[in-house]
């Protein structure tokens, strides 16, 4: 095997049958350099508006190999849309301009065949480990997370479907995981980038007890009543269906967009720090089991997300009456969430505020706002703020969970 060393920088030919590495200290060091040089192979399944940008991230990511050179330590195997897989084990040859050409034209793949080749790479030593991102909203891709975990094949995401959903389902992604050793990461499911996953795990692994949360989980929410609600507007204002057309062209909605306004994106999201928590009180079986005030009017609730956004104009005189009656008593109306551990009650709401309340005032553009209330963080709670939603946040949670692999 030919290989470019990086602290020594220079090229070895190795044979390692007629080496005995371990019984020379500089041999392994060596050896340890050359391992870590090897690449970590990255397939990925969904490559829409999250997808895109993560593809990107990922395409211009370097770091340090030498003082004076950088290299890539990622290489992407699999591209898949719905109808399209690129799949090649040595490396795809793609870069950010040229994949969804290449892509268009590949042939379908099943699912199931692409994880059993990436089963084989995971348990062969071409690369230093091999990772599946789920890109998609897609329940049946979540539901194979079971096995692809069990292929010794890490899962990274910013889908919710599977942390939310069953906890038959989560149950079998976490013991697939002990069982492998291969991790799930979903840093995105939650404020997307915001390191919100992140924090609760080490305020609960290092002991802290966690009281409440609550906050604005929805950058949807967040934008739409940031635009229609605002605390110094008195009368008239936007349309409530035009903000959400501009929520949803700024990629902060779900592909259908009643997912947010029922309120099952939050749920959901309540779902996935719920179970993260130790609780004496029972969990939500599953998001749907959270308590949820939906925004959605009835006859729309079976419309697909065409008809949902061609239809909610009817609506718009609905939402006016809404915030007419909060602006009487000089409030602002929010989507917030609450778990509340000493209540045992987990729940996603549409509240007024008063109009000088930091979620009316503080708050701006697709804003999540979190507050860990904990018996270390006693009265102040620790707080964690920024855009909660957006292609390259996103993308950008996705690649940090990525980076946690290295
Ligand atoms: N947008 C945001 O701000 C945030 C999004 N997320 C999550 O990120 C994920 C992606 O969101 P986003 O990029 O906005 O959504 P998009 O609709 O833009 O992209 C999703 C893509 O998934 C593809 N897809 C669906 N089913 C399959 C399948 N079975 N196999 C392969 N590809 C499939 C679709 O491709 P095709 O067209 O071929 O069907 C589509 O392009 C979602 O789970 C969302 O909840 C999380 C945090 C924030
Ligand atoms: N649709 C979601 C996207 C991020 O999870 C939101 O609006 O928060
Ligand atoms: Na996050």
């Amino acid at each position: 095997m030919l290989t470019r060393i990086g602290i020594f920088n220079l090229k070895l030919t190795i044979t390692s049958t007629t080496l005995n590495i371990s019984s020379n200290p500089i041999l392994r060091r060596r050896t340890i350099s050359i391992m870590a040089q090897r690449s970590i192979a990255v397939a990925i399944t969904g490559v829409g508006l999250v997808g895109s940008e993560f593809i990107n991230q990922l395409l211009s990511f370097s770091l340090p190999s030498t003082p004076n050179s950088r290299y890539n330590p990622f290489k992407i195997i699999s591209l898949s849309s719905s109808g399209h897989t690129l799949f090649s084990p040595n490396g795809l040859e793609v870069t950010s301009t040229s994949w969804k050409d290449s892509l268009t034209q590949a042939p379908p793949k099943d699912p199931k065949d692409l994880i059993s080749e990436l089963s084989k790479l995971a348990s062969g030593s071409s690369y230093n480990g091999v990772v599946f991102v789920d890109n998609t909203s897609s329940d049946s891709i979540a539901s194979l997370y079971p096995l692809i975990l069990s292929q010794n094949i890490h899962v990274i995401t910013p889908n919710k479907k599977a942390f939310s959903s069953t906890s038959t389902l989560y149950e079998s992604i976490k013991a697939a995981s002990l069982t492998s050793g291969a991790k799930y990461l979903n840093e995105s499911t939650v404020g997307a980038g915001l390191p919100v996953v992140a924090t609760l795990k080490d305020l609960v692994n290092t002991g802290d007890k966690v009281k409440k949360v609550e906050g604005v989980f929805s950058g949807t929410f967040s934008y739409i009543f940031n635009e229609f609600s605002k605390p110094g507007e008195t009368e008239g204002g936007e349309k409530f269906s035009e903000v959400v057309k501009k929520a949803k062209a700024l990629g902060y909605t779900e592909p259908h967009p009643a997912d947010d306004l029922t309120g099952s994106d939050v749920a959901r999201k309540l779902t996935i720090l719920s179970r993260i928590i130790p609780s004496s009180q029972p969990l939500p079986e599953g998001y749907l089991s959270v308590s949820t005030t939906s925004l959605v009017p009835d006859p729309l609730l079976k419309s697909d997300a065409n008809e949902f956004m061609s239809r909610l104009p009817e609506y718009d005189s609905k939402f006016d009456e809404l915030r007419d009656e909060a602006r009487k008593n000089g409030e602002v109306v929010r989507y917030v969430g609450v778990i509340d551990l000493e209540k045992g009650s987990v729940k996603a709401d549409m509240v007024k505020y008063p109009k000088d309340h930091p979620f009316a005032t503080s708050l701006g553009g697709s804003d999540n706002i979190i507050m860990f209330h904990t018996e270390r963080y006693g009265k102040r709670p620790l707080i964690v703020q920024g855009a909660g939603a957006g292609a390259a946040v996103t993308a950008m949670g996705v690649m940090s969970d990525l980076l946690k692999l290295l």
